[in-house]
């Protein structure tokens, strides 16, 4: 029996018509039974619904954005199917349906919740749009919900993956449909043992393709996207940039710790676990082999650039004329687990804590709320981190020319620098 393949398209890879019939091309000669195909939203879809959401959150009117969406949608469809095909009254139906689920309150006390509810729309749509298209190409594939493969916990919009009942899932519900058929489900959502949705983490879909590779005990992992591959720098930032054409596990899962968005962080860990490797290939290009990532890969320990944006400078120092102990970094600790805030970056020195985190709405004020009592807390917004592995003396030079240096840390093999613009 043939082993099953996972293909995952983020929303770049869907967002225009041009875009759905450059992945059935792609598709067409590739396409068999033991053949998952995992999309994201088109375009920045989950961006709009986040935008809707907030609108909904601060009460104010979001109608105009809705509909801006729909018809986003709808024109892909006019470009991409007949008048009066299937698909126009099922986006007026999703709507209706995203509209009903608008429509009930939003507090932030219901808010993950409430987020994880509307967010799944844009996968939703995305997933529908080019199951159908696919079909009418002659390319038959079944469309699938991902909510009745991947369980979670209830930990909305950061949901942990119950790996045993979704194993469970992929292997009585999935694998007899794709003995016969390709199956096409929505990346990024999933849902929890009462079946409310729930979602991954932003960006998440790169992860449900490799949940669902190791569930399935797949034979390999693609992932399609706008480079050429992994690259040693994002190439919408730094020029002349270097493509690896291998990656072992551990420099890949290594470079999306430190932000190298172009695979998602989780992603690695369950295809080392089970040994399957993963391709990273161009959409644009996808003849090329683009980047293998596998246990044997020969490595190249060239300079690797990673820059986060929207980070925060959280600074904490004690107020009691005591240095920081162990209690005082525990104590920090504690309160960001609490709020799901990861630490990009920390220092410390002998009467405070420096820590990077994300922008998240409404944490930094929890954080400062939950804190200040016992430290007086300053911070800085709208920063970088830029991370650089296997730095030179040339490499790193030049990447404070026009900043400001807020923070610097440096191992043998790593070089991070927070900075701000001038
Ligand atoms: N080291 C890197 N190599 C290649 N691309 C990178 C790297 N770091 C960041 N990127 C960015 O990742 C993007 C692709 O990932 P992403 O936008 O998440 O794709 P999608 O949402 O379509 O799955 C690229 O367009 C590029 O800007
Ligand atoms: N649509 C979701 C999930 C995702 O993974 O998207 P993409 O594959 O386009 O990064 C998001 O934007 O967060």
């Amino acid at each position: 029996m043939t082993k099953t393949q996972i293909h995952k398209f983020g929303g770049a890879s869907v967002k225009d018509a041009l875009s759905v019939q450059n992945l059935a091309n792609i598709l067409r000669n590739r396409l068999r039974n033991n053949f998952v195909i995992v999309v994201s939203a088109m375009g920045k879809t989950t961006n709009h619904l986040e935008n809707i959401i907030s609108l909904k959150l601060d009460r104010k009117d979001y109608s105009g954005n809705s509909t801006i969406l729909k018809d986003f949608h709808l024109a892909i469809c006019s470009e991409l199917f007949p008048e009066g095909h299937v698909i126009f009254p099922k986006i007026e139906n999703y709507f209706i349906l995203l509209h009903h689920e608008l429509n009930k309150s939003i507090s932030k006390d219901n808010y993950d919740e409430y987020y994880d509810r509307i967010i799944g729309f844009g996968e939703i749509l995305s997933s529908r749009i080019v199951m159908e298209y696919l079909c009418f190409q002659d390319l038959l594939v079944l469309w699938q919900d991902a909510r009745e493969l991947i369980c979670t916990d209830s930990d909305f919009r950061f949901a942990k993956v119950d790996w045993e009942r979704t194993r469970r899932n992929c292997q009585s519900q999935l694998k007899p449909k794709l003995e016969q058929f390709p199956v096409l489900t929505q990346g990024f959502i999933g849902a929890d043992r009462a079946g409310r949705p729930t979602t991954l983490g932003r960006e998440g879909s790169d992860f449900t393709a490799a949940i669902l590779a190791g569930s399935l005990d797949a034979a390999s992992v693609t992932i399609w996207k706008d480079v050429p591959g992994v690259l040693n720098a994002d190439p919408k930032i730094f020029s002349g940039t270097t493509l690896f054409v291998e990656l072992d596990y551990q420099q890949a899962a290594q470079m999306t710790y430190y932000g190298a968005s172009v695979i998602h962080p989780k992603t690695i860990k369950p295809l080392a676990n089970a040994g399957i490797p993963l391709f990273v290939k161009s959409f644009l290009d996808p003849e090329e082999p683009g980047t293998k990532i596998h246990a044997r890969a020969k490595t190249e320990s060239i300079p690797t650039f990673i820059l986060k944006k929207d980070q925060i400078l959280v600074s904490l120092k004690v107020t009691d004329f005591t240095f920081i102990e162990e209690k005082h970094i525990h104590q920090v600790y504690e309160q960001l687990q609490a709020l799901k805030l990861h630490v990009n970056m920390l220092q410390t020195s002998a009467i405070s804590i420096s820590i990077v985190i994300d922008y998240e709405l409404f944490k930094l004020e929890q954080l400062l709320t939950l804190l200040n009592q016992d430290f007086e807390i300053r911070y800085n917004e709208g920063l970088e981190l830029l991370t650089v592995l296997y730095p030179n003396t040339d490499s790193v030079s030049k990447l404070l020319d026009g900043y400001e240096l807020m923070l610097e840390q440096s191992t043998r093999n790593t070089v991070q620098l927070v900075r701000r613009l001038k």
